[in-house]
């Protein structure tokens, strides 16, 4: 048996008594919210070692923008040359061989950069990809209440909106960041080799643009920020008028309800006209720094051509040379807000990230998780998990489990029965890797990812569909359907489709909606009509181990807690996530037990019996003394100190 490479612990089921990382990692500076952000340097390294990772394509994008940088300066080269030669007189032959040579740089400059731009996006989608994995990996890892608090939903929103943040940066604004730090540094290149003073008027320009950023930059977030905080106070008040439209009637505050929405759309209205005052303001530098530029570069340029140490030609060279930078240093400079929010993204991801790094949960565990989802169901290995002399004490109470020796069979489905505080939950921790034994061992057939179900209930906030990728990124709707169905949760199909219709439907309004704006809300996920009761939560939250597929399932009780009406739901949906795979569960109820291969009974910390329901029937202890009291449920609520 290979030992537990330590045990992952899939979020959305980790009891509160074990959560580990409520502190944020070193370096990374705690949020407002429960996660983490990362701090500059984490995010640099974090970039910097998926770039290494892709070092190839990484030079290829930058040979490639090098040489359209390169081929740019033909068009102005050539056209400084045809002023020269019509100025000295040169036959048409002549000067059509310059007009074809500025096409054919042109040309060599546009595919040079298409090019370069296609490999840029597939290694930007590339490291996106692999950064959401490490973060919904790292995601599976951490406890629930920090996954999720029930008011921020702040995992979902950094996986969702933090991703598309940094994608859409990523896709539209590193090719012109690139282009334009490759143009900057080509042309001035070039200047310098024409007359380096043409250089330095050239560079007359940068404390320009450098104030106008730095003022733009400095106000761009809160002004920003507060616009979307603005516009989701208006649609709020608009959603609570309209859905509260019969009492807002009943009390005749239909004046008072149209007067909140007209002050929160005035505010939001204001917060909009600032934020393009602040985009003037930035224009005016930009529009101000090349002017003085192109004033510069023209008069050096008349100085010295006078003098006669470069053509006019020449001079025309360095103008154009000098106007081609407009485009992409305009469009860097605009494109700071995007790189900034991209930063946030990107500092909030990799703060999922560290946060998870503390949790005793090993990233190639995570790498199994993912790997044991991609194998086909037919393939799933069944694991044996064996405990050797196993021992765990909870430093703040002392109490906990010893001695624990336990051997769990490929396939097999093991009891742990007990009474309140016996040890049976401290036990199926330890497998799940919740808690690293102070003495002993916990070995698996070979590396995987057992996946822990409490019956801590929680609904998640956001779309269905989300929560349940949580345990598996990539998963497409059909298997998304497939688990919920499973799980007999038939009831959530129709909210995942429509779901995934909206966001479709949203991802073409947006490709359709460049910059423009689009209906507070429009193609938002229908809510289900009720909120899920308790039943439908723990549904969910077996579906989503369904979907994770592992080989190795611990049910720490994932029925308890849920009602007696929901209870049969919900014991099925256990029993369609238990088939073909190794389980450990803490049973209360005996008829759960008899459904076991083996039954272990713990108490006060340790194993006392174990054998077969009939074997340990037979034998007198503490098994047969449960069924005999025949206690229902099995878990007498009793004693124990938490
Ligand atoms: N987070 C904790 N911190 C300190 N002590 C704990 C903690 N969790 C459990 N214990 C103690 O460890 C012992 C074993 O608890 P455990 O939860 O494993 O028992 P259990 O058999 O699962 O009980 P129950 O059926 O009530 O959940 C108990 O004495 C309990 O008080």
């Amino acid at each position: 048996m290979a030992d537990r490479p330590a045990a992952p612990l899939p979020a959305a089921s980790q009891p509160a008594a074990t959560r580990p990382t409520e502190t944020a990692p070193s370096g990374a500076r705690a949020s407002a919210t429960t996660l983490p952000v990362a701090a500059p340097a984490q995010v640099r390294a974090v970039v910097l070692d998926a770039v290494r990772l892709r070092r190839g394509r990484a030079a290829a994008v930058a040979v490639l923008f090098l040489l359209a940088s390169a081929a740019g300066l033909v068009v102005p080269a050539c056209l400084g040359a045809i002023v020269d030669g019509v100025t000295d007189g040169a036959g048409v032959p002549v000067l059509l061989r310059w007009v074809a040579g500025a096409a054919l740089g042109s040309l060599g400059a546009a595919g040079a950069a298409l090019a370069g731009a296609r490999v840029l996006t597939g290694l930007v989608q590339d490291v996106l990809a692999s950064l959401r994995e490490d973060v919904f990996a790292s995601a599976m890892r951490l406890p629930v209440g920090v996954v999720d608090d029930g008011e921020t939903s702040d995992l979902l929103s950094r996986v969702t909106g933090d991703v598309d943040a940094v994608a859409e940066a990523g896709g539209d604004v590193a090719p012109t960041l690139l282009s334009a730090g490759f143009a900057v540094v080509v042309s001035v290149g070039a200047l310098t080799a024409i007359d380096p003073w043409l250089a330095l008027a050239g560079l007359s320009c940068a404390p320009c643009y450098v104030v106008g950023a730095r003022a733009f930059l400095r106000r761009s977030r809160i002004v920003f920020g507060e616009v979307r905080v603005r516009e989701a106070a208006r649609s709020q008040a608009v959603l609570e008028a309209v859905e509260g439209m019969e009492t807002v009637t009943a009390l005749g505050e239909q004046e008072q309800a149209l007067a909140r929405v007209r002050r929160r759309a005035e505010d939001s209205i204001r917060g909009q006209v600032e934020g393009v005052r602040l985009r003037n303001r930035l224009f005016r530098w930009i529009n101000g720094g090349e002017a003085l530029g192109l004033v510069a570069i023209l008069a050096t340029g008349f100085v010295l051509s006078s003098a006669g140490s470069v053509s006019v030609g020449m001079v025309t060279t360095a103008a154009l040379v000098f106007h081609r930078l407009f485009g992409p240093v305009g469009q860097l400079i605009f494109g700071l807000d995007d790189i900034q929010r991209a930063a946030i993204g990107l500092a909030r991801l990799v703060g999922v990230i560290e946060a998870a790094a503390d949790v005793p949960a090993a990233r190639q565990v995570s790498a199994d998780a993912e790997t044991s989802r991609q194998r086909p169901p037919g393939e799933r290995r069944p694991t044996g998990v064996e405990l050797r002399d196993v021992t765990f004490r909870y430093p703040t109470s002392g109490r906990g489990v010893s001695g624990v020796t336990l051997l769990v069979h490929p396939g097999t489905a093991v009891a742990l029965v007990g009474t309140s505080g016996s040890g049976k939950s401290t036990i199926a921790r330890v497998v799940a890797g919740h808690h690293e034994p102070s003495s002993g061992t916990v070995a698996f057939d070979h590396p995987t990812t057992p996946y822990y179900v409490s019956q801590e209930l929680h609904a998640f906030r956001g779309s269905i569909g989300d929560s349940l990728r949580l345990a598996a990124p990539e998963a497409g709707d059909d298997e998304v359907v497939a688990a919920l169905l499973a799980a007999g949760a038939d009831w959530a199909v129709p909210t995942v489709v429509a779901e995934s219709e909206s966001e479709r439907a949203d991802e073409n309004a947006s490709a359709d909606d460049a910059g423009g704006l689009s209906a507070p809300g429009a193609g938002a996920a229908p809510q289900g009509t009720a909120p899920l009761d308790e039943g439908r939560i723990q549904q969910l939250a077996i579906a989503r181990a369904i979907l994770a597929d592992p080989e190795v399932v611990i049910l720490d009780e994932a029925t308890a807690d849920v009602g007696l009406q929901h209870r049969a739901a919900v014991e099925a949906a256990v029993t369609a996530l238990r088939r073909d795979r190794t389980v450990i569960f803490v049973a209360h109820r005996l008829q759960q037990v008899v459904t076991a291969d083996l039954v272990v009974v713990v108490a006060d910390g340790r194993v006392v019996q174990q054998g077969t329901h009939d074997e340990l029937l037979r034998s007198e202890g503490a098994y047969s003394d449960f069924w005999q009291a025949s206690a229902e449920p099995l878990v007498a609520e009793t004693s124990a100190p938490r």
